[in-house]
């Protein structure tokens, strides 16, 4: 990639499934290129949010606006869990399919990361990206004994992904 008259809008997609790293490739790359960058799970997060405080849905997901993404809560397992509910209303993928596509034309070039962004909401992205990492990678997450993680993946590569609070289970083993 390189500047040019068409970096002006330029999108790259980053899909996968959870934890899988999307959000961490999406911010590099953001960054290298002067990109905006968009964690679309955010958007979920955010109308959950707005819908566990009362809101309806719908109305919460059309009111969206960049300032809710910058919620200190919005991490949270509470934040998931209601983001998981409000994800599967059709209202909802609609009024956040036009944001994230809005996002995705910003001048000046955009990277968004998520679910089914190369392939509905930016089918015409310039770059896509499909993100993957092995089961036993991906899912150690941030149990505290050592040593059954070291035996689980004994990579070092991995090592940073145990801090990080990804779920802390692997084949149906919750690691403590
Ligand atoms: N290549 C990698 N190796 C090890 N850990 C990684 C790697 N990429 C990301 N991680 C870690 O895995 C976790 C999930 O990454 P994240 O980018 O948030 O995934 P996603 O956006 O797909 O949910 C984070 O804690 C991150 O630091
Ligand atoms: N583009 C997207 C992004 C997230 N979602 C859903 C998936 C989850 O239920 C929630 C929250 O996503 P989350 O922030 O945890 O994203 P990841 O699972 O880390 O990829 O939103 C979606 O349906 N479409």
């Amino acid at each position: 990639m390189t500047n040019s008259p068409d970096s002006a809008q330029f999108t790259v997609a980053i899909d996968g499934p959870a934890a899988a790293g999307k959000g961490t490739i999406g911010r590099a790359v953001a960054d290298r290129f002067g990109f905006a960058h968009l964690d679309t799970g955010l958007l979920y997060r955010a109308v959950g949010a707005k819908v566990a405080g009362g809101m309806d849905p719908a109305a919460a997901a059309r009111a969206l606006t960049p300032e809710d993404l910058a919620r200190g809560d919005l991490r949270s397992a509470e934040a998931g869990q209601a983001a998981s509910r409000v994800a599967v209303l059709p209202e909802v993928r609609a009024a956040l399919l036009d944001f994230q596509r809005r996002f995705a034309r910003r001048p000046g070039g955009a990277v968004l990361d998520g679910r089914d962004i190369g392939t509905v909401i930016c089918p015409a992205a310039e770059v896509k990206l499909y993100v993957t990492a092995s089961p036993k990678c991906g899912r150690i997450g941030a149990g505290r004994n050592w040593a059954a993680r070291r035996r689980l993946c004994p990579m070092p590569r991995c090592w940073p992904r145990w801090w990080s609070g990804t779920p802390a289970t692997w084949g149906g083993r919750t690691l403590r």
